[in-house]
């Protein structure tokens, strides 16, 4: 962090230390957004820089002393910035290693996740297992994850593996790894056992859990959280069972565009989840992901009032789309700073 404007050289060079990590006495921190420099280097693709950059962000940002500077993944990082925090969300091998790199040399820098907790997002196997080890059940409700099943290879196994694990149709087909493709997102039903060997592995088949068509987007940006709803697959009854024979293809049925917050949907259905319970949730994700930036798609088991499945973990997601997100961004950003300033004056 780089202060500039009423403070002296000695504040300037004790406050830049302080984060830095530098071993120089500490003055306070610097008193006003005017006075504070916070430089955030990021690495997105043109898609999420166009999502989430939106002029209200950079606005709000360069008001409270952020400056966001685009990374040029064909140069050496530590040629760049310097940077006081790294954003990033590309998921090559070369940049994950680079990054690794550049965090062992500067743990100064505060980087946004690290990459090798961002790997357990992609795949959903591995992204659900923290959800399902942490058996959250409270006065509040109860959090788990549907049954399923990985296949990695023929497909004409499938039936028996199915059989032989229990589960019971209709199944969701979801491709094992998400790599930011959109092949990644294309997902499908399978409602008789004789359309399973259509389905194309490498993938985790995940039971169909029932829940009034709609689903709730939880986003958490470090300790604050919130929660949209969304349109989703409507439940399926037994007539769908017996007459859909083949594979039903869907594509991202649960995007912005299928925003239902003003929907006029039965309450019992659009009631968000207690606060208590995805305060828990969040919580305990960011310790056992080791994450600050990510979203939950969550579904209640419908008729059950208490029982949710949390069906997908997205590395950061859509928060364009989040409400006021220019606020919770620029303030979160800002509270890594705090955090790390309060940390070196109380030397832990
Ligand atoms: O896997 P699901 O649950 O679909 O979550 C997706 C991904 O996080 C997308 O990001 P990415 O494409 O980087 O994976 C994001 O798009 P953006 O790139 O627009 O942020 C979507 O935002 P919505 O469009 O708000 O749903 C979000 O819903
Ligand atoms: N187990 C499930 N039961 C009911 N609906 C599901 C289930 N899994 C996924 N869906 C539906 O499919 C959509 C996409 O699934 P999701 O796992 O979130 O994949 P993606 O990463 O592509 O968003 C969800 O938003 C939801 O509408
Ligand atoms: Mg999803
Ligand atoms: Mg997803």
């Amino acid at each position: 962090m780089r202060v500039h404007g009423e403070v002296s050289d000695d504040e300037v060079a004790a406050a830049a230390a302080a984060v830095a990590g530098d071993q120089v006495p500490l003055s306070p921190p610097p008193a006003s957004a005017a006075q504070l420099r916070l430089v955030v280097g990021y690495a997105l693709t043109k898609k999420k820089v166009k999502s989430f950059l939106q002029p209200k962000l950079l606005a709000l940002a360069r008001k409270k002393g952020i400056h966001f500077i685009s990374i040029d993944e064909t140069l050496p990082l530590s040629e760049q910035g310097p940077f006081d925090i790294i954003l990033h969300k590309l998921t090559n091998k070369e940049w994950q290693q680079v990054l690794e790199d550049y965090r062992e040399e500067h743990p100064e820098v505060t980087v946004l996740d690290p990459p090798n907790a961002i790997q357990h997002l992609h795949n959903r196997q591995s992204m659900l297992q923290e959800v399902a080890d942490l058996n959250l059940s409270n006065g509040y409700g109860e959090v788990c994850t549907p049954r399923q099943l990985v296949i990695m290879k023929d497909p004409s196994s499938i039936p028996d593996a199915v059989a032989k694990a229990g589960l019971t149709l209709p199944l969701v087909a979801k491709p094992l790894v998400v790599d930011g493709t959109s092949k990644s997102h294309e997902l499908s039903l399978a409602y008789v056992e004789a359309s399973l060997p259509l389905l194309d592995p490498p993938l985790v088949l995940q039971e169909f859990v029932n829940h009034g068509g709609i689903l709730f987007k939880v986003y958490i940006v470090g300790e604050t959280i919130r929660v949209v709803r969304r349109f989703s697959l409507p439940d399926v009854n037994t007539y769908d069972l017996g007459n859909n024979d083949g594979i039903f293809r869907f594509p991202r049925v649960s995007c912005a565009t299928n925003n239902a917050e003003d929907a006029n949907v039965d309450p019992c259905i659009a009631e968000l989840p207690p606060k208590p319970l995805l305060e828990k949730l969040g919580k305990e994700l960011r310790r056992r992901l080791g994450l600050r930036l990510f979203n939950i798609d969550i579904i209640r088991e419908h008729g059950r009032k208490d029982r949710y499945y949390v069906i997908d973990i997205n590395y950061f997601p859509g928060y364009g789309k989040m409400p006021g997100y220019e606020h919770i961004f620029t303030d979160f950003l800002l509270s890594l700073v705090q955090c790390k300033y309060k940390r070196r004056l109380s030397g832990s």
